[in-house]
């Protein structure tokens, strides 16, 4: 599918989507609980789908009601000796160790960007919890067998907080006075996350300093009913096409949520943007738009956002934080870089730093998502100000964490044209 925006200045009000990363979270506690959860706002994303659809495979009844998603489970009961978590890495990252709770074998596989994602860890941990562990050269598919018995374990977090998620949610159903310790953790406040989730069904975990989390009586979680926060990480690219091409307002975004992607407001202040937070709306207005500073390194999901704010921005934005990038749904600071550079923005890559030349003007051109949902977001919001049409290739990536988005720009007065089609779920 491709996807044309023209530019033009904006004006509107939208909903955030809901949180992908708070909704997997949600899914996985609710499989690991005994009893009927109740999941509100719930996210249709192709990653939460995904995560849907594993948490049917490991035992748990699903039904989809309008205005709610109802999860029934008895913990880890395997169904099936495959799980497919899709593109999600956060997904196939928690639900290892959680299906390895079983002792059934399971094969876990992925598809797309997946397939080429690091998962050596897997193979480096899990059997130190007893559970075995076989991958092809650290890529997918995962041939697991379980049961994984918690013990103290030390791990290195400076690749990705996402699988000291999965070990911490997965200890959360039977660990007993053990600890785990993380070296040199990275992307912490989605750890936080984790541990406000974990405890909103039921199960405390006694962390110290990001480095060290116990675990003490044995806890069980419990059903609960949830409401899916509003997703900063996807608001990210609405708050700054307000901010470089007119007003927007977008309501249910909790201005004290863990989500690390509420940095947003840090960047855009830096950068000059008029804000007005309300308690669960920002509204943010086009001002004059200066060069910034930020330190990306905990939320490399604002680096597309981030680049197309700072295309925006008289002269040069430095953003730190480029080595977390490599593994994401693209090299994202490469891609970044190619598609930026086709619309006439020029990015400089130094190490860990990434330097965007910004205010020199955005040029029409037909660019590529990469299959990067991230990356078509942010080529559509520097569309906005471009001096011609910017036409997206493969722009249906959006749908595995967005999928409302063409239509949400569209809502706050973007101009958007469709050729082509593609499935909006995988
Ligand atoms: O836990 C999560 O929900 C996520 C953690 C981050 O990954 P890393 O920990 O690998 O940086 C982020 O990039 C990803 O989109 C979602
Ligand atoms: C990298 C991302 O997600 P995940 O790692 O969960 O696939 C993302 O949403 O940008």
């Amino acid at each position: 599918m491709q996807v044309t925006i023209s530019p033009g200045a904006i004006s509107g009000t939208v909903t955030a989507n809901p949180s992908k990363s708070a909704m997997q979270r949600a899914v996985a506690a609710a499989l690991l609980s005994n009893g009927t959860s109740i999941i509100r706002n719930p996210g249709l994303s192709n990653d939460c789908l995904a995560a849907l659809d594993v948490a049917g495979k490991l035992g748990a009844d699903i039904k989809r009601n309008d205005d709610h998603i109802a999860i029934t489970s008895r913990g880890i009961h395997p169904v099936s000796g495959e799980i497919n978590c899709g593109e999600s890495g956060l997904g196939i990252r928690m639900f290892t160790p959680i299906a390895a709770l079983s002792e059934k074998a399971i094969s876990i596989n992925g598809h797309g960007s997946l397939t080429v994602r690091p998962m050596n860890f897997f193979e480096e941990v899990l059997p130190l919890l007893d559970v075995k562990c076989v991958t092809r050269e650290g890529r997918l598919p995962l041939d697991i067998q379980g049961p994984l018995h918690p013990k103290d374990i030390t791990i290195d977090g400076s690749l990705s907080s996402q699988f000291l998620t999965g070990l911490l949610m997965a200890y959360g159903a039977t660990a007993e006075d053990v600890t785990i310790t993380v070296k040199d953790l990275k992307s912490k406040p989605y750890i936080a996350l984790t541990l406000q989730l974990m405890q909103q069904f039921g199960v405390q975990v006694q962390e110290q300093n990001f480095e060290k989390f116990h675990f003490g009586k044995r806890q069980s979680y419990k059903a609960s009913e949830y409401t899916v926060e509003g997703d900063w990480s996807g608001a990210a690219f609405l708050l700054v096409a307000a901010a470089v091409a007119g007003k927007a307002e977008v309501h249910h975004l909790n201005t004290q949520s863990a989500q690390s992607d509420k940095a947003i407001l840090e960047a855009l202040e830096k950068a000059g943007a008029g804000l007005m937070p309300g308690v669960f709306t920002m509204i943010v207005e086009k001002q004059q738009l200066q060069a910034f500073d930020f330190d990306a390194t905990d939320c490399p999901d604002l680096f597309p956002p981030l680049v197309a704010l700072a295309a925006n921005c008289q002269g040069t934005t430095k953003i730190i934080g480029v080595n977390r990038l490599a593994h994401k749904e693209s090299d994202r600071g490469k891609t970044l870089q190619e598609e930026f550079g086709k619309m006439g923005i020029v990015i400089d890559l130094h190490g860990d730093e990434m330097l965007v030349h910004g205010g020199t003007g955005i040029k029409g051109a037909v660019v590529s998502s990469h299959n990067d949902h991230r990356i078509a977001m942010a080529c559509a919001v520097a569309a906005l100000n471009a001096d011609a049409p910017v036409t997206i290739e493969d722009a249906e990536a959006i749908n595995k964490s967005y999928p409302e988005f063409y239509d949400h720009l569209a809502k706050i007065g973007g101009i958007v044209t469709t050729q082509g089609t593609a499935s909006l779920t995988h």
